[in-house]
């Protein structure tokens, strides 16, 4: 590379979701700018593997552990995890974990998006500005969804309506245990049932395509480069930010600025290796210290997620459905699961146990609701699939996803209270950080996990849902679990047994967030604060935990942030 290539305008470190969405904006912004984009991983964008959605089992389960474009950021053992590493994926390819994610496209409730404006010091990130950027985003399924909330010429089209055999009989049973059908979640308040979407688009009748960055996103204007990753990034002595180095050694020059979008594990890591961070952390390496920025690396949250299943007791019916067989028509050509159902708990049974945290007192003022308890914000979210996803071998060896035996339910804890962080191994950036989330180590969030399992187990043993299932099969006794015998779950199962079943079994669907928090580590700006010329985006900027799936907000922080550089905030962007 020649001096002058190795000088650009802008630099994006990270061609993930948010990393992509930048360097292309900024290039369409600004046209006369040479924007650079660095990825750590290959370029796979058009490979049938990654533009198929249905290849996403093998992309991202545990058994695929060794596939070059999974990174596997485990976590280290987890005490209310029965001390279990909990194995965490994420993508390490141009579009990042947008390649190899699952394609549920969320938006969280006007509430959770409240309280990241208050922690980030700003209204940009309240549902109604942020309203202009979710649209934008989408070519939304639905050609009969309200114009007021739903755009319809973004470059990510989506698929839903679909219409499995047991639509009506859940929806049946969730309405008795008073789960109102939601006919449109992304209004602000998704709670109830509703129609999944996912971010596919239909290719043929019976074929999609997953709509990851780097496919949606034009990147003709950007230099990309990509098995190149970063290893620090560049700050003088008048802490300007300069460029990055390479892990290669070589330098690399941004004359405006730097953009980090590593995701939730790697951008706090290069930050600290960088010296912006803790200083007692950086000191403990030997990193010489540029900012001291105590928040870098902490407040990591997680969405903890357990998942059942439910033997049918007559396969032959059809309601069971093999994945592959799902790519039709009246399947919405998406995967096999139609429904999320987001709930509430009641304030009355969540007070105490945010008391017992210590989160609340009894004496409080009422002015002081403790976030947990405010309108609209969902703790749980429960989604059965007509397929038994994520079964192994190892643990579920009677279930053959082939043969339509099963259904499934995965409940996922939206709103954890637990905070816990990521720390340096060494000053090397060829070592994996140490990754800690502190899984359910609040009693409120033990309780919050339970409630939804116990709710999707109500779920399944409520008519006309309980007509079609013999029961629960649990895992089978096997060294892994230290041979321990786990009884078929019911609505009637105890505490305990469910607890039991929790610790044992519940694992993450890899939305990490938080580690470099608006608000603490950033301005309201996405700037690092303390250092000119540097901004994160990715999914640690998260103040507080999106009772959602997040990729959709990711994608719109995304343009969030190539406003904010190009001077176009509050612009409608017609592209
Ligand atoms: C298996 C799986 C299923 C999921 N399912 C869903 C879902 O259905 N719906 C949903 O909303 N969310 C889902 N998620 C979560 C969602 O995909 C992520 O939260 C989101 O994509 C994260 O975006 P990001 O920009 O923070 O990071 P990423 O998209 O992970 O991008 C980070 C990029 O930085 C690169 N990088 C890392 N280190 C370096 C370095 N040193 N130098 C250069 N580049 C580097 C990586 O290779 C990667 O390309 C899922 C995630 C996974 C892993």
């Amino acid at each position: 590379m020649t001096a002058e290539s190795s000088v650009f305008d802008y630099i994006i470190v990270g061609g993930g979701t948010a990393g992509v969405v930048i360097a292309s904006r900024l290039s369409t912004y600004l046209p006369t700018s040479r924007v650079l984009l660095l990825e750590a991983g290959p370029d796979a964008t058009s490979h049938p593997s990654v533009t198929n959605p249905i290849a996403f089992p093998g992309l991202s389960s545990a058994e695929f552990q060794g596939n070059s474009w999974t990174v596997d950021h485990s976590t280290v053992p987890q005490e209310h995890c029965n001390n279990r590493r909990i194995f965490n994926p994420a993508g390490r390819l141009l579009s990042g974990s947008s390649a190899i994610n699952v394609g549920i496209w969320m938006r969280a409730s006007r509430t959770d998006y409240s309280l990241i404006a208050e922690k980030a010091g700003h209204e940009r990130f309240t549902f109604e500005k942020l309203l202009p950027y979710f649209k934008r985003l989408e070519t939304h399924w639905d050609k009969d969804a309200e114009l007021r909330y739903h755009g319809f010429e973004g470059p990510i089209h989506t698929l839903g309506g679909r219409k499995y055999p047991l639509r009506e009989t859940i929806q049946r049973s969730a309405e008795v245990l008073g789960h109102h059908y939601n006919p449109d979640a992304m209004k602000g308040d998704p709670t109830g049932l509703a129609d999944m979407t996912q971010c596919f688009r239909a290719a043929s009748e019976s074929s999609s395509e997953r709509q990851h960055s780097s496919r949606v996103y034009e990147l003709s204007g950007v230099h990309v480069m990509c098995d190149t990753p970063v290893a620090r990034i560049l700050v003088d002595t008048s802490k300007r930010t300069t460029g990055v180095e390479l892990v290669d050694g070589r330098k690399l020059y941004a004359s405006r600025e730097v953009v980090l979008s590593c995701g939730t594990q790697k951008t706090p890591q290069i930050l600290m290796l960088s010296g912006i961070g803790p200083k007692d952390e950086l000191s403990k390496h030997n990193i010489p210290i540029i900012i001291d920025s105590p928040a870098v690396g902490q407040n990591l949250f997680d969405h903890s997620a357990l998942t059942l299943y439910f033997a049918l007791k007559n396969p032959k019916q059809g309601l069971g459905l093999p994945f592959e067989g799902t790519m039709k028509p009246e399947y919405g050509q998406g995967m096999p699961w139609e429904f999320n159902i987001f709930a509430n708990i009641p304030a009355s049974t969540l007070e105490p146990k945010l008391a017992h945290d210590g989160l609340i007192s009894a004496s409080r003022d009422k002015e002081e609701l403790h976030p947990h308890l405010r309108p609209q914000r969902c703790h749980f979210l429960n989604f059965p699939f007509y397929f038994p996803i994520l079964a192994t071998p190892s643990y579920n060896p009677s279930i053959n996803p082939l043969t339509g035996t099963h259904i499934a339910i995965t409940s996922l804890h939206l709103l954890p209270l637990s905070r816990g962080g990521i720390s340096l191994h060494s000053a090397s950036a060829d070592d994996a950080p140490i990754i800690d989330p502190r899984y359910l180590s609040t009693t409120t969030d033990r309780y919050i996990m339970r409630t939804a399992v116990q709710e999707a187990l109500a779920l399944i043993s409520t008519p006309p849902l309980s007509n079609h299932i013999l029961c629960e099969t649990p895992p089978i006794p096997s060294p892994l679990n230290n041979n321990t015998i786990f009884p078929a779950l019911t609505a009637t199962s105890s505490d305990d047994e469910v607890d039991a079943r929790i610790r044992a079994y519940v694992q993450t669907i890899a939305h990490p967030m938080g580690t470099c928090a608006l608000g603490t580590v950033l301005d309201a700006e996405f700037r690092v604060k303390g250092v000119d010329g540097l901004r994160v985006c990715d999914a640690s900027v998260f103040p507080e935990p999106l009772g959602a799936m997040p990729s959709l907000t990711i994608f719109a922080l995304g343009e969030v942030v190539a406003d904010l550089i190009a001077g176009r905030e509050g612009r409608e962007s017609k592209l």
